[in-house]
């Protein structure tokens, strides 16, 4: 089962690995024909009604695959108003290959010629709300036809995210889904074919630009509170500005005393908060609660505290009385097995803390991800485990994320990718955060190792988070 926006996803990762868009709809389009030559015999009848996006442009493939049966193709639009390059490239092949094809500009003139066959390809994934014109005039015009109605992907007006078919949308006989089935579509009255349209399994395993594309901030918002700093000054501040890198509006730091000047001094950016003593200790607490709960976010909570004793007591505190989302890391991740909390948690720990927890102990973490998922089953919190290559898991899904390079392997790295974390879970479920944010983190190694190979330092990444998310050129 996947929904129609983690397919955008998988099929942009799939495009990164090589199979690009234009494969796949053939593909689809293949697929699309072999249905109508189930339901049809060669001869007959059949229309194909286009949509100007891609659901249309897999009909217009499956056109070329129907050479034996009489095939009118109704676009619903201008040609110029098609939404893509591929699917304006399979309507440039019918017009050069003299296929039957008409552009329907006026939708009230919309009428169906008398066919055995309707190809519903108005819509796919990309609809927004009901059905407006001139899908609206096609579809009552769909429904009311004496044909069978094969639907690609899905029945046009089906909401593939929620899972509902909109009360204007067709009615199919048959549906051709492709990948993998859709929420909501077993429960239509037409069958349901699920299609293999060649997506490599990796595209879904593998963290990717699809990933990104689904956590990406689309505008500048959310507090990170980051609960840091004791012993080590400089992971809070790195967790802190990479949360701000990543689209936070403010990123606080609470810190004792000892060391609040030192980490102010690391960048304007910050708003430190000191706390009395050198350490966090319980009775701290009750006051870090209660302004993490009414002014932030998101806490990160770990950077640099240190294994004190009473630092470890007063990390179980915390997080059995905060109920907002958290990025645990570092010496605080001992406290999470066994927690009882309700709230969303993403921890992050490297190849020896996750053994800390009680996860399996390996090398390469991507010889135990069945494991790392068993392991998060049990903790019932997202784990992004950080290796060579990076297992996350919510305890049912797991990805893998091979972005980044040996010269990651640097102190303050495993920092950065708690702020982005932070960052990314404003926008996404914690899972698709934590994965984005992995990738993230080792894409913008990678553009910084093109410049400081083994010579990096994590400090360098801080410039790349930004085009390592929204593109563009950070060199
Ligand atoms: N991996 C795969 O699953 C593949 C899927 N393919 C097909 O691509 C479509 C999704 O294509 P997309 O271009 O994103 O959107 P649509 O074609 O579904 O429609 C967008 C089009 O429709 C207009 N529109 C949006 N909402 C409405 C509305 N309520 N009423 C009328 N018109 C609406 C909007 O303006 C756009 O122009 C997927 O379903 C598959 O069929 C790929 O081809 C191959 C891989
Ligand atoms: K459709």
């Amino acid at each position: 089962m996947i929904t129609g926006e983690r397919m955008v996803a998988v099929d942009e990762n799939a495009a990164a690995l090589g199979v690009p868009r234009r494969q796949l709809m053939e593909s689809s389009g293949n697929a699309v024909a072999r249905a109508v030559e189930r339901v049809a015999d060669p001869g007959a009848r059949v229309v194909v009604v286009a949509g100007r996006g891609n659901n249309g442009g897999d009909a217009l493939v499956a056109v070329r695959f129907l050479e034996d049966y009489d095939v009118t193709t109704l676009l619903l639009g201008r040609p110029e108003a098609i939404g893509t390059d591929i699917a304006r490239a399979n309507w440039e092949a019918l017009e050069r290959g003299e296929y039957d094809v008409e552009a329907v500009t006026d939708s009230r003139s919309l009428s169906l010629p008398d066919c055995d066959v309707i190809v519903d390809a108005m819509l796919g994934t990309g609809i927004s709300g009901d059905l407006r014109e001139p899908a609206a005039s096609a579809a009552r015009a769909i429904n009311a036809a004496d044909a069978t109605v094969v639907s690609v992907d899905v029945p046009s007006g089906f909401d593939a995210d929620a899972g509902e078919h909109a009360d204007n949308g067709v009615a199919a006989d048959h549906v051709v889904t492709f990948h993998d089935a859709k929420p909501g579509l077993e429960g239509l009255e037409s069958t349901l074919e699920v299609a293999d349209i060649g997506i490599p399994a990796a595209a879904e395993r593998f963290a990717g630009p699809g990933d990104v594309d689904l956590a990406r901030p689309a505008e500048r918002t959310g507090r990170a509170f980051v609960i840091g700093g004791g012993p080590y000054t400089g992971a809070p501040a790195l967790a802190a500005q990479a949360a701000l890198r990543t689209g936070m509006e403010l990123a606080f730091v609470a810190a004792p005393d000892t060391v609040a000047g030192e980490i102010q001094g690391y960048a304007e950016d910050l708003i430190v908060q000191p706390y009395e003593g050198e350490v966090l200790t319980p009775d701290q607490v009750e006051g870090l609660v209660e302004t993490a709960e009414r002014h932030d976010d998101v806490v990160v909570l770990g950077p640099g505290l240190g294994t004190a004793e009473e630092t470890i007591e007063a990390a179980r505190q915390f997080l059995e009385s905060y109920t907002g989302p958290a990025v645990v890391d570092a010496d605080a991740l001992e406290v999470v097995p066994g927690l009882e909390t309700e709230a969303t948690l993403v921890c992050t720990p490297n190849r020896r803390e996750l053994a800390g927890m009680g996860g399996p102990e390996a090398e390469d973490l991507r010889a135990v991800t069945d494991e790392i998922e068993t392991f998060a089953a049990d903790l019932g919190h997202v784990v992004l485990a950080k290796g060579a290559a990076d297992v996350i898991s919510d305890g049912e899904t797991t990805r893998v994320s091979r972005a980044g390079t040996p010269a990651m392997a640097v102190g303050g790295t495993g920092d950065l990718l708690s702020g982005i974390v932070a960052g990314l879970l404003e926008h996404a479920d914690p899972l698709e955060a934590a994965t984005a944010a992995a990738y993230v983190n080792g894409h913008a190694g990678e553009r910084i190792a093109r410049r400081h190979d083994l010579g990096l330092v994590a400090s360098d990444l801080l410039e790349a988070i930004p085009a390592a998310i929204w593109g563009g050129d950070d060199e």
